[in-house]
């Protein structure tokens, strides 16, 4: 641990948990101490949420614990009816939105990268994909999936060898199949600065499970807390 972090104390690996439907699940994320909920706006997925639902749940989120909100190749029209209304903290565009869409609205966003995927599956043609995308907030990457995301899938993060990592570069936040289980071994081998996890902690689609919330939180605090733990991710440089 370097002097700053045993001064100040160990740093965290951030944690996201994505595909929030019910009040009971906002306040088992919450309690469990996650630093972000995610709000699903993509029509086909079984974790759509209607506005009015989203804004009361957003509404049940303390200071302090961020909520995202995810697209997919959306149109203008539903990204701001959906800020306007459920006020989001960050946007998470998930499809092939290119750069400026993603900028357009005064809001900061993440960018997901979907490994596999065409032109993203290679480590040289992901991290060109990343830095077409230098406005983002966060890259985050997700499995290549049928149904975008949400699916339960990893994927082989290998590919990840070329995108950028340190100071001013977006945040490294990985997803895809992550659990209890396998969380701890992707934080000691990538150091993300952030998880992101639906799948895995529900007992079904858009149904979370508070037990497996807090396995996953406590799997990454262990994590956290392991010899070589958090660096950072984006910010170790
Ligand atoms: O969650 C969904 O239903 C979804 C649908 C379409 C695009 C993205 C979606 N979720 C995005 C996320 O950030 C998920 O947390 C991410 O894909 C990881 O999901 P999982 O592999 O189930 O943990």
């Amino acid at each position: 641990m370097s002097a700053p972090e045993a001064v100040l104390g160990a740093r965290r690996t951030r944690i996201k948990i994505c595909g929030l439907t019910r009040p009971q699940d906002i306040d088992a994320a919450v309690t469990a101490g996650v630093d972000a909920i995610g709000l699903v706006f993509y029509p086909p997925s079984r974790r759509c949420l209607a506005l009015d639902q989203a804004a009361a749940l957003r509404a049940r989120v303390p200071a302090f614990v961020g909520v995202t909100a995810l697209f997919v190749n959306p149109d203008a029209q539903l990204v701001r009816g959906v800020i306007d209304t459920v006020h989001p903290d960050l946007l998470q565009f998930h499809g092939e939105e290119p750069p400026d869409f993603c900028a357009e609205f005064g809001v900061r966003h993440m960018k997901a990268f979907r490994v596999g995927a065409p032109g993203l599956d290679t480590a040289a043609g992901l991290a060109r994909a990343c830095v077409s995308h230098g406005q983002a907030a966060g890259w985050l990457f997700d499995s290549y999936s049928a149904g975008y995301g949400g699916s339960g899938s990893s994927f082989d993060t290998a590919l990840l060898a070329d995108v950028p990592r340190g100071a001013g570069v977006p945040a490294l936040i990985l997803s895809g199949g992550l659990t209890a289980e396998t969380v701890g071994g992707q934080i000691a081998a990538l150091k993300p600065f952030a998880v992101d996890v639906s799948s895995g902690v529900e007992s079904a689609p858009g149904i979370k499970d508070p037990a497996r919330i807090r396995a996953f939180v406590q799997a990454v605090r262990a994590a956290d807390a392991a010899p070589g733990g958090f660096s950072g991710g984006a910010l170790a440089g």
